[in-house]
């Protein structure tokens, strides 16, 4: 299972920094959506420019225009661009031809989606690398959250799926357990007074 470092933070170079400290015990890292729509395209250039050796994830959580926005992140320096579950076909088919183009990948992003295994069957279908069993920040704070819901839509999926939403070094190795691909964790990282021993905590819970 690969980790992904989530970085939720508003500048470039906030994120040059973490992803310095991280970077040694994560395989991919991401420009959290707040953080793109902060800085723009520039901030995944300077992160894969920093480590071109990662893969670099744009949380772009696209909803129209799928190949147009793909299409520039790509074009910036992103690997993986998130579409959101719940854009039309469409959008998703779009976002596929621009990742064709550039020999890179789309992840459907499954936030807010109440049938979450059944849409996932359908996206896969529609060539997407792997579909995030998502639980946003909000979401998370909601009252009777829970986030096992996550791991038992992914296993019920029967795709390639991350986890996201609260991963953490006590919740890791259930995510590991489930099947998943990636697990996605933000907070329980970039919240840490020492972001690169947090980073290697998780790292050391994967088997
Ligand atoms: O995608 C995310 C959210 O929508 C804000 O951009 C988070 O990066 C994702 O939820 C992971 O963060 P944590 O829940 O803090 O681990």
């Amino acid at each position: 299972m690969k980790l992904q470092f989530a970085m939720d933070t508003l500048s470039t170079e906030a994120a040059l920094d973490l992803a310095a400290a991280a970077a040694p015990h994560v395989d991919i890292l991401e420009l959290g959506t707040p953080l793109i729509k902060s800085e723009g395209l520039s901030a995944i250039t300077a992160i894969k420019k920093a480590h071109p050796d990662k893969i670099v994830f744009a949380d772009l959580k696209t909803m129209d225009a799928g190949e147009l926005e793909a299409d520039i992140a790509f074009g910036a320096g992103a690997d993986l661009v998130t579409v959101l579950g719940s854009a039309g076909d469409s959008t998703i088919i779009g976002a596929v031809t621009a990742a064709k183009k550039h020999g890179k990948g789309v992840v459907v992003d499954l936030i807010g989606v109440a049938d979450k295994p059944a849409r996932a069957k359908e996206v896969i279908a529609l060539g997407v690398e792997f579909v995030e069993m998502h639980a946003g920040l909000d979401e998370q704070a909601e009252e009777g959250f829970t986030f096992a819901t996550l791991l038992r839509d992914g296993e019920a999926s029967g795709v390639p799926f991350s986890v996201a939403g609260g991963v953490n070094a006590s919740s890791i190795a259930d995510v590991q357990k489930a099947g998943a691909q990636v697990a996605v964790a933000g907070s329980a990282i970039y919240s840490a007074s020492d972001v690169g021993a947090a980073a290697a905590e998780l790292r050391a819970a994967i088997v």
